[in-house]
């Protein structure tokens, strides 16, 4: 990644989501899309959150991604305090299988938008945010058209290998079957 100045936040409510938010990271990294990575919490430092939400759009920041596991009302506090697009990342923990962290993050009240992906997906929260910057920028919208051809090839290539083996009579592999 570059030296430039981050325009991505990726934060979480604690260092133990960095082995799920870190596939945000990745996807930003592809894409080389410069961004910050911190632990802000809403339960543990209500008045850093609430700073690092007033600040972020100031500070050049386009969008937030925002990682949290149980009660995770990270996301939505913080996009209570910022006008930036905030993705909201649901944390699988021990209990509950982040059944708790995807509903605190996803039934938000009407007129304070947290865009929520799936349980554990902090790839797509960063892909997201990759289309979001896109949107004003041709090369980067230009980057993600050939993601998208790329996963398109992969998905032929997948029913090319299972119409295949499925022609041969054998058991198809590879596909959960
Ligand atoms: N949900 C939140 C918030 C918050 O929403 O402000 N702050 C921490 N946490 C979550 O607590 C879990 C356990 O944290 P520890 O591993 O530090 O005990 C983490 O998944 C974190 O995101």
């Amino acid at each position: 990644m570059s030296n430039q100045a981050p325009v991505v936040g990726i934060v979480m409510g604690s260092d133990s989501d960095w082995p799920v938010m870190r596939e945000a990271a990745e996807a930003l990294r592809e894409f080389d899309v410069p961004f910050e990575a911190d632990v802000v919490s809403a339960h543990r430092m209500p008045h850093e959150m609430i700073s690092y939400g007033e600040e972020a759009a100031g500070r050049g920041l386009k969008a937030v991604i925002a990682g949290a596991g149980g009660a995770a009302h990270l996301p939505g506090m913080l996009a209570s305090v910022t006008t930036l697009p905030v993705i909201g990342v649901p944390v699988p923990l021990k209990y509950l299988d982040g059944m708790d962290s995807l509903l605190s993050i996803v039934q938000m009240p009407a007129g304070v938008p947290v865009a929520t992906v799936a349980v554990g997906a902090a790839r797509n929260a960063g892909l997201l945010a990759v289309r979001m910057l896109a949107a004003h920028d041709p090369e980067l919208s230009r980057r993600m058209a050939k993601f998208q051809g790329e996963l398109r090839d992969q998905a032929h290539a997948k029913g090319e290998r299972l119409r295949r083996e499925v022609a041969e009579g054998g058991r198809p592999t590879g596909f959960g079957l």
